[in-house]
């Protein structure tokens, strides 16, 4: 039985007042093609449930709504301009997207109950790709997803029905461009997507998404010509296994419309890649490049490439140098059509991490960066944790590889070096729940992260406000109240973790919850070394020498503790229980401090919510409800687990007395 499924931030509510009903008439549009006729429907749809307006067809002369292409405006395909004048709303653009995304801005002004009179506003995306991955198994489990099953595939099946096109409008609404349906693991039948087995389903699958304007990328396995084509290996070196790919892509472009490329995990975590036949990872991509290439196709290799089994006694080897290892020395090797897929930290999607050095370490190579809306070692979206503060500190990031336009998000953008095929892509965090996100604050995520990508000058503050707007109203105190909780989340979140860039601390395999020793003696390179004197590990010139990975300034920032940023310290530097911060507090009092402080947060945010009771709708507030009392009660665990850790390796008492078991 299909699940019931609600609309999210697309949800119109009918307008309280009649300020812009004016404006939605009739409408006219110069644009020929689908998305141009999506961005009519979007628009009458929203017209007529927001205003109650029923909007016709009209001619250019008489429409009030016009969706004009402009040739050579200099707005691009994506890039719009809304304007207003004497009753009469122009969208304008070089492409239909641009008037698919100015429509979904405008509607998004009506949510917001903002007046049209006078608009002037002028957008070009800032990243050219705008991704999402999501990591679904066919058998509709998802990897580290934290929100029901996956809507794209049951049981060995591709699903394609209503919910794909809401899905795609959810998408397309905040600017998404691009879309991988399966996980990066791919294994089993998931090789077999790229097969004729699956291509009615993806055919259709790919109309939707090309209709709102989004690409379709899968996943593939890169031992897919042995397992599918029965060659006795996947050498990219090898003209027969070059052929088979060559003939695979002709046939997926030949019937997926706008079918975009693929997305490649090669020698990581045990899945195949060049490595096997001591090719390199820039031969491996190249070789996908160039079957790919003739139809405008894109490869994305990711580089979270390192080694998982090491070994926890060995000091010397640090994961967070295999991503730069592996890949700097093939700075310039890979083809135009390849862009590496870069986690935003060194390590795996930590609560807080220090930016790869791979950003502003490769220049002629096209990055992309990679964050996490799934909320893998974020609370799960059962913790509510906002995280646009994060990637937008990482995209403000001064890689110090020029004198300007350095940061990471000039480079993601194309600024720093010239690039078109970069941009920003997160591992999506929706699945079958009727509400999408499992949590519902959780898709302030998602909605988040494509409003992001779209507009980097946009601030945190501004998206959670839209979303607020588009998704409750914009009552003053709902408004005031949500953000607060929202802005409040990542911070407390850190506090009551694993705060100072220390990370981990979860339980093995699943991530959730405390176990400070979880993974201190496992394989998977994820350590924090601590012991009665101390803890963190030693990542300056004179430990892992990671520090230095990084461009000289910030290499000299990071690697004398004295420079470091705080919030960082234990990421890179073993530091003693009494060592005094800036703050004045020793170290183990800091973690005294924001463990107590956390825990009392998350249960100021419950508070917060709860006020909010006659607000909200009943199921959304009681779903949200649910969800912040046992965050409240876990963060109490959390602070519990890790304080009592930490006095019993220091025993060093608490300056204020409170209770630690
Ligand atoms: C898809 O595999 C994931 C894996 O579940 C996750 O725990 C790890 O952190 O990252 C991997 C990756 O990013 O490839």
């Amino acid at each position: 039985m299909e699940k019931k499924y609600e609309k999210a931030w697309l949800s119109y509510r009918r307008s309280r007042n009649a300020q812009n009903t004016g404006h939605f008439g009739s409408v006219f549009t110069n644009g020929t093609g689908v998305v141009a006729e999506t961005a009519v429907s979007e628009l009458q749809g929203a017209a007529k449930e927001l205003l109650g307006c029923h909007m016709e067809r009209g001619s250019w002369e008489e429409a009030s709504v016009r969706l004009i292409l402009e040739p050579n405006c200099g707005l691009g395909e994506e890039g719009y301009e809304i304007r207003e004048s004497a009753g009469r709303l122009t969208v304008a653009s070089e492409g239909e997207r641009g008037l698919l995304y100015g429509v979904f801005a405008c509607i998004r002004l009506l949510q917001g109950e903002k007046p049209l009179e006078g608009l002037s506003v002028r957008k070009i995306p800032s990243a050219p790709l705008r991704m999402l991955n999501h990591w679904d198994n066919m058998d509709g489990s998802i990897e580290r997803g934290y929100s029901g099953d996956s809507f794209f595939f049951r049981e060995d099946k591709v699903l394609v029905d209503d919910r794909t096109r809401a899905y795609a409008r959810l998408a397309s609404s905040v600017g998404i461009n691009a879309v991988v349906i399966n996980n990066v693991n791919v294994k089993g039948s998931a090789t077999r997507l790229i097969e004729d087995d699956y291509s009615r389903e993806l055919e259709a699958m790919s109309e939707i998404f090309a209709g709102y304007g989004i690409a379709l990328y899968l996943s593939i396995n890169f031992a897919a010509p042995m397992e599918l084509g029965g060659h006795e290996s996947a050498d990219p070196c090898d003209p027969q296994v070059q052929q088979w790919w060559k003939e695979k892509a002709a046939d997926l472009y030949g019937r997926l419309p706008g079918f975009g490329g693929f997305l490649v995990k090669a020698d990581s975590e045990g899945r195949p890649g060049p490595f096997t036949y001591g090719r390199t990872h820039a031969e491996g991509a190249n070789m996908l490049a160039d079957a790919v290439a003739s139809y405008g196709g894109r490869i994305i290799w990711r580089c979270f490439v390192y080694n998982c089994q090491q070994d926890w006694r060995d000091k010397k080897t640090d994961r967070a140098k295999s991503g730069y290892d592996n890949f700097m020395p093939l700075d310039g090797k890979f083809r135009d059509n390849v862009i590496l897929q870069i986690k935003n930290g060194p390590m795996d999607f930590q609560v807080r991490e220090p930016v790869s050095p791979l950003f502003g370490g490769l220049e002629h190579t096209n990055s992309m960066l990679e964050v996490q809306i799934a909320q893998e070692y974020t609370g799960q979206q059962r913790h509510v944790c906002y995280l646009l503060p994060m990637f937008k500190q990482v995209l403000e990031f001064k890689t110090c590889c020029r004198e300007d336009h350095d940061r990471v998000r000039d480079i993601v953008t194309g600024r720093t070096f010239g690039q078109t095929n970069c941009g920003i892509v997160a591992v999506a965090n929706t699945g079958d729940d009727e509400n999408w996100t499992g949590h519902d604050l959780a898709a302030a995520n998602l909605f988040g992260f494509g409003r992001l990508s779209f507009d980097m000058d946009l601030s945190v503050e501004e998206i959670a406000e839209e979303w607020i707007a588009c998704t409750f109203g914009n009552d003053p105190e709902i408004m005031e109240k949500i953000s607060k909780i929202l802005m409040m989340s990542w911070p407390t979140y850190e506090k009551y973790t694993s705060p100072l860039g220390i990370g981990w601390m979860v339980n093995p395999g699943y991530h959730y919850g405390p176990n400070v020793d979880g993974y201190e003696y496992d394989r998977w390179g994820t350590y924090h070394r601590a012991d009665h004197k101390g803890i963190g590990v030693d990542r300056s010139p004179t430990g892992t020498g990671y520090s230095e990975q990084y461009r000289r300034q910030n290499a000299d920032m990071y690697g004398k503790r004295e420079n470091c940023p705080e919030e960082l310290l234990l990421f890179f530097h073993h530091i003693p229980y009494d060592y005094r911060l800036s703050i004045g507090k020793t170290l183990i009092q800091h973690i005294y401090d924001t463990h107590f402080e956390g825990a009392s947060e998350a249960k100021e945010m419950l508070d917060i919510w709860n006020s909010l009771e006659s607000k909200v709708p009943e199921t959304v507030f009681e779903r949200v409800q649910k969800r912040m009392e046992h965050q409240a009660s876990h963060a109490e665990e959390w602070r519990d687990q890790i304080n009592t850790y930490f006095y019993r390796k220091s025993m060093i008492p608490d300056e204020q007395g409170r209770k630690i078991y």
